[in-house]
């Protein structure tokens, strides 16, 4: 695929994203709002039970279905390595129902408090089309909450060769704005799945995400 074209070719529709939280939007519309031709959609879309990325297929069926058109979704995972993954796909039943202080509770058992932060995102072109999903993981570790609680697990995940939770207050207003830190965070986990997967279907990154 070369020559001219790029995202308008790939989407003749904006893609629409389709997700019920709110501060998720927030975050992608930041960083792939500018560069795709992009809406929202507020749905809270079944997630059926299995692995990871069966999950975010489905839905990702099922949105498309729904708006008939391409859509976007994501999935977040927070898997804890001594429970092989868990509580994974079921994080947000799990922080509901326990909290932070019981997700900590968890781990009391083991050792390891090691854990990987994962967001799935599924894109369907369209209800009649495969869907193509891209997995980034941040590796990191579960650690006693601090820090504000806006948003999800953010509190009591560490990520790996970060001093601080997703959401402590910036140390110096110029050297790390938190927000930044968050999307470049997620940014490090999408940039190798653009490459991997899309360039399997023949369509290249750049015209997904740089026009
Ligand atoms: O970057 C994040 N940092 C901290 N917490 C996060 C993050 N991203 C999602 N979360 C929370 C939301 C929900 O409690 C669970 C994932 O569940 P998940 O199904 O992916 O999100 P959701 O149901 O809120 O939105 P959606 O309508 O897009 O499915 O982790
Ligand atoms: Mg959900």
């Amino acid at each position: 695929m070369s020559g001219s074209g790029g995202a308008m070719r790939v989407f003749p529709r904006p893609v629409t994203f389709v997700t019920g939280n709110a501060k998720k939007l927030e975050e992608v519309r930041a960083i792939l709002g500018q560069s795709i031709p992009f809406q929202s959609l507020k749905l809270d879309l079944p997630e059926l039970q299995g692995e990871p990325e069966e999950i975010s297929k489905e839905k990702a069926r099922l949105a498309a279905v729904q708006v008939n058109g391409p859509v976007l979704v994501e999935d977040t995972c927070l898997c804890f390595n001594a429970l092989n993954g868990l509580p994974g796909p079921y994080i947000k039943w799990f922080l509901q129902k326990t909290g932070h202080e019981g997700l900590n509770n968890l781990l009391k058992a083991y050792e390891d408090k090691s854990a990987y932060a994962m967001c799935i995102f599924s894109l369907a072109l369209g209800p009649e089309d495969e869907p193509i999903t891209f997995v980034g993981k941040t590796p990191g570790k579960i650690v006693p909450a601090r820090g504000p609680t806006d948003f999800g697990w953010d509190p009591i995940f560490e990520p790996e060769g970060y001093e601080q939770t997703f959401v402590l207050p910036p140390p110096h207003p110029f050297l790390s704005n938190l927000y930044h830190t968050r999307l470049r965070l997620r940014y490090q986990k999408l940039t190798p799945i653009y490459s991997s997967h899309l360039a399997l279907k023949s369509l290249r990154l750049d015209q997904f995400f740089s026009q």
